[in-house]
């Protein structure tokens, strides 16, 4: 018997895996995928939930690799090259959260309303006729339905911009603020090609930067920027929070395997073999990670101090803990180029703060924490993607735990335009340990989970003081 074409192979995978995700949702009485409205609050983590198991998740991650290919194979190269080329999509996109169109329909009730309705809530002021333009091109990639002619109404997926303000403002932030820098990506590459500067970005030229180049307050990078633009400042702080939320959505994010990567190490031994943890989280943010950690293992730690540079950040969040987290969970605001206030705690942790900065700056940060690590005791925890190799990739693909490789490079892409930096591989890893000099012995770079999610362990063996 002949093999069967590529198209056939992958829709017969297609059909195999889509049983499977289908057989565990409803077996967990869960429900189906649906662009329905109340879908979006009947799949509070959608479609499967983190708690799925490994096998599960690694079908659900086949259908989407293999339905993608399918339907590019079917589009042929012109039409696939026509579909990631449009910028269309982000301008509706753009026009739904600038315009906040899913909030003009109630969720309950009569919820649904003309489009003369969706115009006149608009400001600024837009005239019907685009906004019906608009509302059907969304209605095409259903967000939104128009279940008669000129009356709008909720899909799930505008149902959830208008439930979850953290979604509607992450993607506020990827078309706002991240389309127009990746636009400008290219002119900062040719004119900054060696650089290991922040601001020598995509994002600085797009939003900042005002042509003068010898103008200081161009010469920062996004972060030192932000706290000078709230808007902007709160769609990125929104995109932060909806990502430290959103295990079973994307694998690479889930708390679970995070914890499965470095749990070991809250749990080794100490001198009394009792003793709980003392960590730091820097770059923590609002602290959702370091919150779900003392509450996952409160007999593991001791206390988990948050630092960030964002002094608001850190007093929002500080003030609105949990109660019943107040004894574990502190806060601070702490720059992490300056040397490491909080000496000897078992765990200095970063999540994904490395992958914002350069080599050049990468090292300062672990040279501000030589002065704080305890001989032989603490240890840095660097949670943050660790590109697979090749050969790393095809072991996954054979262990049926697909890479989402096109999120791992978009990654590193927007680390390009947004802040001069880079997503590494393992041997990036280890050269830049070895730029920090002797001290760090990294004992462990590889991936949690099968989607470039990454674990580097370093213990601190060089003496106390050493800078
Ligand atoms: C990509 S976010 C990661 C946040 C958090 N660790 C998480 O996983 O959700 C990077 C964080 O680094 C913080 N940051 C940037 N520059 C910093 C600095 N110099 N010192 C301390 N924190 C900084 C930012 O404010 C931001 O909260």
């Amino acid at each position: 018997m002949p093999e069967p074409s590529r198209i056939v192979h992958l829709a017969t995978q297609v059909a195999a895996n889509t049983a499977k995700v289908d057989a565990y949702l409803t077996a967990n009485s869960l429900p189906s995928p649906s662009f329905a409205a109340d879908y979006a609050t009947a799949a509070s983590e959608s479609p499967i939930p983190s708690s799925a198991p490994a096998e599960i998740k690694a079908a659900h991650q086949a259908v989407l690799r293999d339905a993608l290919e399918l339907h590019q194979l079917m589009l042929g190269p012109r039409e696939h090259l026509n579909n990631i080329s449009t910028p269309n999509y982000l301008l509706t996109q753009l026009a739904i959260v600038r315009l906040n169109l899913a909030n003009a329909i109630p969720l309950t009730g009569n919820s649904q309303v003309t489009f003369s309705h969706l115009a006149a809530s608009t400001s600024p002021s837009i005239p019907e006729k685009q906004i019906r333009k608009i509302i059907r091109h969304a209605v095409a990639q259903r967000v939104f339905t128009e279940p008669y002619p000129g009356v709008v109404s909720h899909s799930a997926a505008s149902a959830l911009l208008a439930t979850d303000p953290d979604l509607a403002g992450w993607i506020h932030w990827l078309v706002s603020d991240c389309w127009p820098a990746a636009y400008r990506a290219l002119d900062a590459m040719a004119r900054w090609p060696d650089s290991e500067e922040p601001h020598h970005t995509g994002f600085a030229l797009a939003h900042y930067h005002d042509g003068n180049f010898t103008n200081p307050d161009n010469n920062i990078s996004l972060f030192d920027f932000l706290p000078r633009d709230p808007a902007r400042a709160s769609r990125f702080a929104a995109g932060m929070r909806l990502y430290a939320k959103r295990p079973g959505v994307q694998v690479r994010y889930s708390v679970e395997g995070w914890l499965d990567g470095w749990k070991w190490l809250l749990t080794s031994s100490s001198s009394s073999g009792k003793e709980r943890a003392k960590v730091v989280d820097i770059g923590g943010s609002h602290g959702q990670f370091a919150q779900l950690l003392a509450q996952t293992c409160p007999n593991l730690i001791q206390q988990i101090i948050v630092q960030d540079i964002d002094a608001a950040t850190i007093s929002r969040a500080s003030s609105s803990l949990p109660e019943s987290l107040a004894k574990q969970v502190t806060y601070m605001t702490h720059d992490f180029f300056k040397p490491q206030p909080v000496p000897h705690a078992r765990v200095y942790f970063f999540r994904y703060c490395f992958h914002n900065w350069s080599d050049k700056y990468a090292v300062q940060m672990l040279n501000a924490l030589k002065g704080a690590m305890k001989k032989g005791y603490s240890y840095v925890v660097i949670n943050d993607v660790v590109i697979p190799s090749k050969e790393e990739l095809d072991d996954l693909e054979r262990d049926g735990r697909p890479v989402d490789l096109v999120g791992l490079r978009t990654s590193d892409l927007a680390m390009a335009y947004l802040f001069n930096a880079s997503d590494r591989e393992r041997s990036d890893w280890e050269r830049l340990f070895e730029l920090a000099g002797p001290g760090f012995r990294v004992e462990r770079c590889d991936m949690v989970g099968g989607a470039g999610m990454g674990i580097v362990v370093a213990l601190w063996v060089g003496e106390e003081g050493d800078s």
